[in-house]
């Protein structure tokens, strides 16, 4: 066979034709035979013979040519061909587009070898990102081949005379021989690595202020179902590609995953409907027969993860079942975005057929390779040993700059910000002030502490401190926040310290104390005036405070510190606080007068405030116990109206961020004893303080958060609607409204009958539905989804519920909760707020009352407060009184710190108020 000469006859055709059975295909995962779709005969392997010596190696050597001209890579001895059909086409036969689905693992393409026989028609058109290829394969006494890639869209026009007969194949690949992928490795690992440093300083630069993606996003060529999403079964290029990013990102600690996107594009569909077009990216929908020109005003475009995977074994690793639901994919971290983009979806292509969905993505680098910032980077490791390569640098930098595109474009390039920090860099290393001048000007994010290293070295050398002192604080103004440009200045002051040597003139250090604290008074003033200070700037404030003379200090910042949130001023009370603890530790008595003035500092901190605010601004469960503790070791307040004050504050939160970050850690810091109002007593037993304050916390937490179970709706029926002639599709939908249990309707069907519909059940507004037009089938689906606002109220009443469960529980592993919440214990454990609502209403809010009229200790019930070592409290037959005991006296509350504190002259300072009004 196949051997030229040989003559295919019309007696052959019909031996073969006696056997064959008419081809089949795959739509979905059915397999149909349709001869308006694919028509052709088909043989088994089993059913015939190769019977030439040479055919194997004739399909080698096929092969072989396949595997550079797919450009396979990794070793042409993992790649085979299997035999998989033999098919005749005879006169009017034919294959209408589609795509092979993967038969087998590993599978990534076809190769058909057409045998010579004489025919007229029957080319072979395959498509693949618009691109499109037409070969006539074989002719009476030759043979020839093709092979593609299984998402390569494909068909074979009608033969018009004469017999088609090919042989087609599963292209199959086993692995990757190392010795392959190290080669190809080593080809692009430089510019792989310099990429993937460079997203890295962008990461960096983002903490501050550059806005730069989460992950990366590496497109790949082939589309992949989420069975064949995985390493070893990519396509092509892809796989090459995978396994060099694969390896460069193992290199620099970055993690590599597979995933599917899913892009839902809604539009107006000229019938008044929203019509959702869901296509992966890359693969090619049918479009509508009768309007697929069409296309309605966009109203969203959004892209969503579908499937995340692992590389190895392709489990999944996103969550699906996450609260957040899908998760969306930020279009700046898509790498070559633009031909992306060129290949969704084309409508002039047409599948349907055995049609993969969904388009793969490695999350990964950006492509960039500026070798210059590597060449830098070289030149200034060296140039710390070698003064002539400090020159190159210089050179190179200032080449840099003058060759640079004009100033303005580009400017928020990462990569550029990142070259000009590297330049000042080096002008700070080579001594040249004007090419660190120059850098500057487009440096936008903050200066690497190494800058502040050198300037601190400069400084000491230098003859001229003015010019190095300005150059100082322009650099400082890089820094957004007084942390980080305290930190800074810190480290400029250390380097200064290490390099100036004994016989230097004091006059220098005497100049540097004096540039530094004016530096720091100029950053205090701005930091405050400018309104935005976390958590760490207070904490710095503090700091910067302590070298004041204290009493000049609160003149002149407080009432600006007062502005700023209330996470701000605990922790510039509680580092103060600190600072205070800390002297009198090393000077034993200290002046008192430095005390009160650090009193009367917190006094005026605890300002009326809300206590919201997350993130670097959160006042957490940490903060608010420190700031408790502080309170009470310095009698800033006592204790009953630092507890008033909390209760009172507690009562008028009103978000559910503020529970879940600030109050339920709080709770979590007072099981765990570290809030010493709340400790357990020297007996070992709860104070009713504190039985109150977990208990009424909790159930305000529920009852406000989670609230109480909605019905379930159980009948979904509706009311009938549709034409007067009560027509069979109007029937349809008016049979779907009045089931009590259907929630979404799918009826295909063409245009005009869907537009009927439309008509007839979108005319009302207040219906109880929403209608879309689904246009990823052929026809389209005209679907109903109904809405039951109990049922909707109930899944997000669910959701909370399930969120506050998962809480409590954390709180009830760290700590046992029952003998804090008594007989609330079941309704709070369960997150129940009716019964939590029940059980005060019978009796009261006893926890408040009982705290109030019963100031004795509540003895320990059930189970320890304490964190105990699992291996003796679970599974134990102890009884948990042997352990409480036990337990109670081994963790008798340590002495009062406040007794040993220091006393205050005067009376105590009066009023936290954590509240709003
Ligand atoms: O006959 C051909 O050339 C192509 C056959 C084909 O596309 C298939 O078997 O899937
Ligand atoms: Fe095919």
């Amino acid at each position: 066979m196949g051997e030229s000469g040989y003559h295919f006859s019309k007696h052959d055709a019909e031996a073969i034709i006696s056997k064959a059975r008419q081809s089949p295909f795959g739509k979905g995962a059915e397999t149909l035979v349709d001869t308006t779709v694919r028509k052709s005969w088909q043989l088994e392997p089993s059913q015939f013979q190769i019977r030439n010596p040479q055919w194997n190696s004739t399909v080698n050597k096929i092969l072989g040519q396949v595997y550079t001209n797919l450009g396979l890579g990794g070793g042409a001895q993992n790649v085979s061909a299997q035999l998989y059909k033999l098919l005749l086409y005879e006169e009017g036969a034919f294959f209408k587009p589609h795509k092979d689905s993967e038969k087998s693992p590993g599978m990534f393409g076809t190769l058909v070898i057409c045998l010579s026989s004489a025919h007229q028609g029957g080319d072979l058109v395959l498509t693949h990102n618009k691109e499109t290829m037409t070969m006539s394969l074989a002719s009476e006494f030759s043979m020839s081949w093709a092979a593609w890639y299984s998402d390569v869209l494909h068909e074979v026009k009608p033969v018009t005379s004469g017999y088609r007969l090919v042989l087609t194949y599963n292209l199959v690949r086993q692995n990757w021989s190392p010795e392959e992928m190290s080669l190809v490795y080593g080809r692009h690992k430089d510019q792989l690595v310099t990429a993937l440093r460079q997203y890295e300083t962008c990461l960096e630069a983002r903490r501050f202020q550059y806005d730069c993606p989460d992950y990366l996003i590496h497109p790949l060529g082939h589309q992949y179902t989420q069975v064949s999403l995985r390493a070893n079964q990519l396509k092509g290029a892809d796989l090459g590609q995978v396994q060099c990013l694969q390896k460069a990102a193992g290199e620099l600690g970055f993690a590599l995953y597979l995933a599917n996107m899913e892009k839902t594009v809604v539009r107006d569909d000229g019938e008044n409907m929203a019509r959702r077009d869901n296509y992966g990216y890359g693969s090619r929908w049918n479009a509508d027969d009768d309007d697929d020109d069409e296309y309605g005003e966009e109203i969203s475009n959004e892209t969503y993860f579908r499937f995340v995977a692992r590389l190895d074994n392709g489990t999944r690793v996103d969550d699906d079942e996450s609260l957040l639901g899908r998760v969306h994919v930020d279009a700046d971290a898509m790498l070559d975005r633009e031909s992306y983009e060129s290949n969704v979806p084309d409508d002039k292509e047409r599948s349907g057929f055995t049609g993969n969905e969904g388009c793969t993505a490695t999350y990964w680098y950006r492509n960039t390779g500026r070798e210059i910032r590597s060449w830098v980077k070289r030149l200034q490791n060296d140039a710390d040993s070698d003064v002539s390569k400090m020159q190159e640098l210089a050179e190179l930098c200032k080449a840099v700059l003058d060759g640079r595109p004009g100033r303005g474009r580009d400017s928020k390039d990462p990569f550029r910000i990142a070259f000009m920090q590297q330049t000042a860099l080096a002008a700070l290393q080579v001594e040249n002030l004007d090419l660190f001048d120059r850098a500057m000007k487009d440096v936008t994010t903050p200066l690497p502490e190494e800058a502040y290293r050198r300037f601190g070295c400069l400084m000491a050398r230098t003859s001229d401190t003015d010019a190095v002192e300005t150059r100082v604080v322009s650099a400082l103004k890089t820094a957004r926040y007084l942390n980080m440009k305290y930190q800074s200045l810190l480290k400029v002051e250390q380097h200064f310290r290490d390099t100036v040597s004994g016989d230097d003139i004091p006059d220098q250090r005497v100049r540097f104390s004096y540039f530094s604290e004016k530096t720091l008074e100029e950053m205090a003033d701005q930091a405050i005036t400018s309104g935005t200070m976390r958590k760490v700037d207070g904490a710095s404030l503090a700091d910067i405070a302590g070298r004041w003379d204290l009493v000049n200090f609160a003149g002149r910042f407080l009432p600006g510190l007062l502005a700023q949130g209330v996470a701000c001023k605990a922790a510039f009370a509680n580092r103060l606080f600190k600072l205070l603890d800390s002297a009198r530790d090393e000077y034993g008595d200290i002046d008192t007068s430095l005390v009160s003035d650090g009193q009367q500092m917190c006094k005026a901190i605890y300002m009326r405030r809300e206590m919201k605010a997350y993130d670097e601004t959160l006042l957490n469960g940490d903060d608010l116990a420190d700031l408790l503790n502080n309170t009470f070791n310095l009698k800033a307040a006592s204790e009953d109206q630092a507890r008033g004050q909390l209760t009172s504050s507690i009562k008028s939160v009103t978000d559910s961020a503020t529970y879940v970050h600030t109050l339920l850690p709080f709770i979590k810091a007072i099981l765990e004893q570290k809030v010493e109002m709340y400790r357990l007593d020297s007996d070992g037993q709860l104070s009713p303080q504190s039985v109150q304050m977990v208990t009424s916390s909790l159930e305000s937490y529920i009852t406000r958060f989670v609230g109480k179970e909605p019905k379930a709706p159980s009948d979904w029926s509706q009311l009938t609607r549709g034409c007067r002639s009560r027509c069979s599709d109007c029937a349809a939908v008016n049979r779907f409204l009045q089931s009590s249990t259907q929630k979404v309707g799918r009826f295909p069907m063409s245009k005009s009958r869907r537009q009927h519909l439309h008509d007839c059940f979108n005319n009302d507004s207040d219906v109880q539905y929403t209608i879309e037009t689904l246009r990823n089938s052929e026809p389209n689906i005209w679907q109903i989804t109904k809405h039951n606002k109990h049922y909707d109220n109930y899944e997000s009443w669910k959701r909370r519920r399930d969120d506050a469960t998962k809480r409590v529980k954390a709180l009830q592993e760290a700590v046992p909760l029952h003998s804090y919440l008594g007989d609330m214990a079941e309704a709070v454990l369960s997150c129940d707020a009716a019964r939590i609502a029940e059980a005060r209403t019978h009796s009261g809010p006893s926890t408040e009352q009982a705290a109030a009229v019963t100031p004795s200790r509540v003895p320990l019930q059930n189970t320890s407060p304490n964190p105990q070592p699992a291996s003796v409290s679970r599974g134990s037959k102890r009884s948990a009184n042997d352990d409480l005991v036990a337990n109670g006296e081994k963790r008798a509350r340590p002495a009062s710190p406040s007794d040993n504190s220091v006393q205050t002259p005067g009376k105590l300072v009066d009023i936290i108020d954590l509240t709003d009004d």
